[in-house]
């Protein structure tokens, strides 16, 4: 479990740092971050929390996590409205990081320069085992990084992978159970073995 290295509340001679939660979904990024979150709460720390306007699955405003644990948030559009919005706020929590533009690397480090804890949460891979959009680029910058993971739907194992069930082939596709299974490695090539033989068969 991820303890805090320090609130930073005793002294601000300190600069701030960069915390970044990934795994693959149903991996518990969510509920991570709120803990986070409501522990600073506990240590009187002034929390912002933000995701991206496209996040809008469950609320249009409101973290949600899988299991319906929820913390308010500012939705926005672009990392660089970020800035402005977090001036205030000691401890900042952003969900959803992958859907972020590159901008969010220099937004974040800007934040932990100023003396800020930013705490992020994202899928370090998209459907495809690709890096998903800025996580690579955050975890370089994050003094700490947890990797969770979920189990997998098919076996039981823990599982790193979000494995696609829905049709689409876009990049992103918002959903949850209905799109979208944890697998572990085996798992998801099985999966994959089966979408192209069904695939090779429609062809014929
Ligand atoms: N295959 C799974 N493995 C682990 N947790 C799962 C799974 N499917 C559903 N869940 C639920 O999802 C919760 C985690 O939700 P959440 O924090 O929103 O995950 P993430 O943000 O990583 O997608 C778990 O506590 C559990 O209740
Ligand atoms: C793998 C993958 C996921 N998405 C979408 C699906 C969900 O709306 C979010 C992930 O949410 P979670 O909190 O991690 O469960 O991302 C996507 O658009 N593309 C993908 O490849
Ligand atoms: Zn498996």
């Amino acid at each position: 479990m991820f303890i805090e290295p320090r609130f930073g509340n005793a002294s601000k001679a300190h600069t701030g740092w960069i915390e970044v939660v990934c795994g693959s979904m149903f991996s518990g990024k969510t509920e991570e971050l709120i803990r986070r979150i409501r522990r600073a709460e506990y240590a009187k720390q002034k929390v912002k929390i933000f995701k991206p306007a496209i996040d809008v699955r469950y609320d249009e405003s409101d973290v949600v996590s899988h299991n319906k644990n929820a913390v308010e948030s500012t939705p926005v559009q672009h990392a660089i409205e970020i800035l402005p919005l977090a001036t205030d706020f000691e401890v900042i929590g952003i969900d959803e990081a992958q859907f972020f533009d590159e901008q969010i690397v220099e937004v974040c480090n800007t934040l932990a320069d100023q003396g800020k804890r930013v705490i992020l949460s994202g899928l370090d891979m998209d459907f495809q085992r690709n890096p998903f959009g800025p996580m690579p680029a955050l975890m370089a910058s994050a003094e700490y990084i947890t990797k969770l993971h979920a189990v997998c739907m098919s076996c039981g194992e823990p599982a790193q992978y979000s494995y696609r069930t829905a049709a689409s082939e876009d990049k992103v596709l918002l959903g949850e159970q209905e799109a979208y299974e944890a697998r572990c490695r085996k798992c998801y090539l099985e999966g994959e073995a089966e979408k192209k033989e069904k695939a090779e068969k429609a062809n014929k």
